[in-house]
């Protein structure tokens, strides 16, 4: 830790805006040569002791806490009833790696050779994400007899790491209905996939979290990245530094160069000009943010905000959020923004059922710290355990996927741009693949409690399966709203602007009515609640018209929001190119979610980390 005068005056080879997930996992990567100077600016603190981040069965009660969470907002969204809808962000050393629910996944190797067929030479599964997933991780299989002989769990030494900053570990508590989810999906013609992590996603799967078995507690971008490495004296982390603006100089006829960083901390105004470059680890809001602040972005936005625009790029935008753009302009627009959406689907289950929310009662609670203090057992040793990845044919009959796929195929603004037109041959190829899922179903031992949700009634005992649509064609917008640093940027993801992301949606709620009635879940005696059944005691299903309906009244965002930076050749739209500078500039890169072009099948954190391993990598043999 630093005062920010001495930060100003020390000579950085590099600075990195933003300590989150890839933030920091590039710090240490390249302060690893001792000769090489680093230096992080951090706009939140550096949160040490926290039981709401730090404890796995605390996940997610840390949401909306200002000293961790941006907490935004989205603008209305039309489709889903003009509802702004909470995009949580975490804000402090470790960033969104330590507010997030700990799902630490792969997704299909195809997904991955995507970011490559997107135009990105070697971003593909073999020669770029395998090796670096391995290299991010120690993973650790569990040890505990009666998880490790869990029929449902398997791993292959092959496809993990052993010796990596972040460990992926498993849930030492599976609640009482996990077992019940996984065979259901079984003897619904899912099979178990034992290991996701060789690049096939799909199937009914136990999946690992990002917890340190040794501790029990969350392994995050600060924990597995900064802390080991925090006495190193060529690495410096800043916290309480908002950056309000990168300097950008434009020598005549050469590329823009990046001369200096502005930022903000306790009300004052500082400087630092690093001597090789500066790096934009900020997130997928914030990055594109910063970068239109520092005139880099579309001219019409900039203008807007009276912001001189030095590159013009298509940063953080879609070309339909636009319908009045010039010619030149729908060229240049086609970065591709894009969101995961889910919707939690809720039982009651039996009362003597164990979840997350028994944690509500005092007594229970002070119980399980015990165990969790003694023997790093019990709920708060706990998490999600328990995932079904379902392509097409599952969700889907033959006749309402042909309509289906006949109304995408047709569809023309999914082929307006040349990325649109890329990312949908890509898509539609996956549309019919049984190899490749759609859907996600994610079991959460407890009421998800946020979002527009009916009252949690006292006394009840819940779960909530979430449905998560994996490759939404719906493509939204990030820009700032204001030429102040300090006003949050305009989320617009534009969630179910297409009709199919909510045709799969309401698939996938269709697909969990049938699962509760199929065994071993339907001796299990859980009701539905949301949706509710047509009318009460019936049992009976809504109509296709009133889960749409419900669909949009409930669809939140599940926070992997993408793109807004893409990692595209210029011409399609990208704003960095396969080395991860911005076009244009000479020193300025982008490391973050906001790169990955197009939504991968999985929770995105393990890529993340992947990238900046790579990003590591391709920095050193620049300066080489
Ligand atoms: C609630 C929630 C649950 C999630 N669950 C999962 C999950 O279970 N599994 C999974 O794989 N993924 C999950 N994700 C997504 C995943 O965690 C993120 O995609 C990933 O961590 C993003 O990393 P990043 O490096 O792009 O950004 P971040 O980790 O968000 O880092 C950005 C950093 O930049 C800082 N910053 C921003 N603006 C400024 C500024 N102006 N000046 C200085 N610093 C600034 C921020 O404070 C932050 O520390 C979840 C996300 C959320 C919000």
């Amino acid at each position: 830790m630093t005062s920010a005068e001495s930060f100003c005056s020390t000579s950085f080879d590099y600075v990195i805006i933003g300590g989150g997930t890839a933030g920091l996992a590039l710090a240490a990567r390249l302060s690893e040569d001792p000769n090489i100077v680093v230096g992080v600016l951090e706009a939140g603190e550096h949160i040490h002791e926290m039981p709401e981040v730090s404890v796995p069965g605390m996940m997610g009660q840390a949401l909306g806490n200002p000293k961790v969470d941006w907490a935004f907002s989205t603008v209305e969204q039309p489709a889903v009833l003009n509802r702004k809808i909470f995009s949580p962000r975490g804000k402090g050393v470790g960033g969104t790696s330590a507010l997030n629910f700990l799902v630490y996944q792969r997704a299909s190797e195809e997904d991955y050779n995507a970011v490559e067929a997107l135009g990105n030479p070697k971003w593909n599964w073999k020669d770029t994400f395998l090796k670096y997933l391995m290299q991010v991780e120690t993973y650790v299989p569990p040890t505990d007899p009666e998880i490790a002989n869990d029929p449902h769990i398997g791993y292959t030494t092959d496809y993990h790491g052993t010796n990596g900053a972040v460990k992926a570990s498993f849930s030492a508590w599976f609640n009482d209905h996990h077992a019940k989810f996984m065979d259901a999906l079984l003897n619904m013609g899912v099979p178990i996939n034992r290991d996701t992590g060789n690049g096939r996603n799909i199937g009914a799967s136990v999946g690992p979290i990002s917890v340190d078995p040794a501790t029990m507690t969350r392994s995050h971008a600060a924990t597995a990245y900064y802390t080991p490495n925090a006495d190193r004296t060529n690495l410096i982390l800043l916290t309480g530094a908002h950056v309000t603006k990168i300097l950008l100089e434009t020598p005549p006829g050469e590329p823009v160069v990046a001369t200096g960083v502005e930022f903000s901390k306790d009300s004052q105004k500082f400087t630092v000009r690093p001597k090789l470059e500066i790096i934009l680890s900020a997130g997928t809001f914030q990055t594109p943010q910063i970068l239109e602040l520092s005139g880099i972005g579309r001219t019409d936005v900039l203008t807007q905000h009276g912001i001189n625009t030095i590159l013009d790029l298509p940063v953080g935008e879609n070309l339909r959020k636009y319908p009045l753009l010039s010619r030149n302009s729908v060229t240049k627009s086609n970065s591709v923004p894009e969101d995961h959406l889910t919707l939690p689907f809720i039982h009651e289950i039996s009362k003597d059922s164990a979840t997350f929310d028994s944690l509500r009662d005092p007594a229970v609670l002070e119980q399980q710290l015990t165990l969790y203090k003694t023997e790093k057992k019990g709920l708060l040793a706990g998490s999600i355990t328990a995932y079904g990845y379902l392509p097409s044919e599952k969700l889907f009959d033959s006749e309402d996927f042909l309509d289906l796929q006949k109304q995408i195929l047709q569809d023309t603004t999914l082929t307006a741009t040349p990325s649109l037109n890329k990312q949908s041959a890509i898509l539609k190829k996956w549309l019919p693949d049984p190899n490749h899922a759609q859907i996600e179903l994610l079991q959460f031992p407890f009421f998800l409690s946020f979002g527009p949700l009916p009252e949690r009634q006292e006394g009840k005992v819940y779960h909530s399966i979430m449905i998560i649509g994996l490759h939404p064609l719906s493509r939204g917008s990030v820009h700032i709203k204001s030429a102040d640093p300090f006003s949050s940027p305009e989320i617009d993801p534009r969630y179910f602007s297409n009709p199919a992301d909510l045709e799969y949606m309401v698939s996938g709620v269709k697909f969990v009515r049938k699962l509760m009635r199929t065994e071993p879940y339907a001796s299990a005696g859980c009701k539905m609640y949301d949706p509710p059944e047509k009318s009460a005691g019936t049992n009976e299903d809504l109509s296709d018209d009133e889960i749409r309906d419900w669909c949009r009244t409930r669809v939140i965002s599940i926070f992997h929001p993408i793109g807004t930076a893409a990692m595209m050749p210029k011409d399609d739209g990208g704003v960095v190119d396969s080395s991860l500078k911005v076009y244009g500039t000479k020193n300025l890169r982008v490391v973050d979610a906001s790169i990955i072009p197009m939504e991968m099948s999985t929770h995105p954190q393990a890529a993340v980390y992947a990238i900046a391993e790579k990003a590591s990598d391709i920095i050193k043999a620049a300066r080489a």
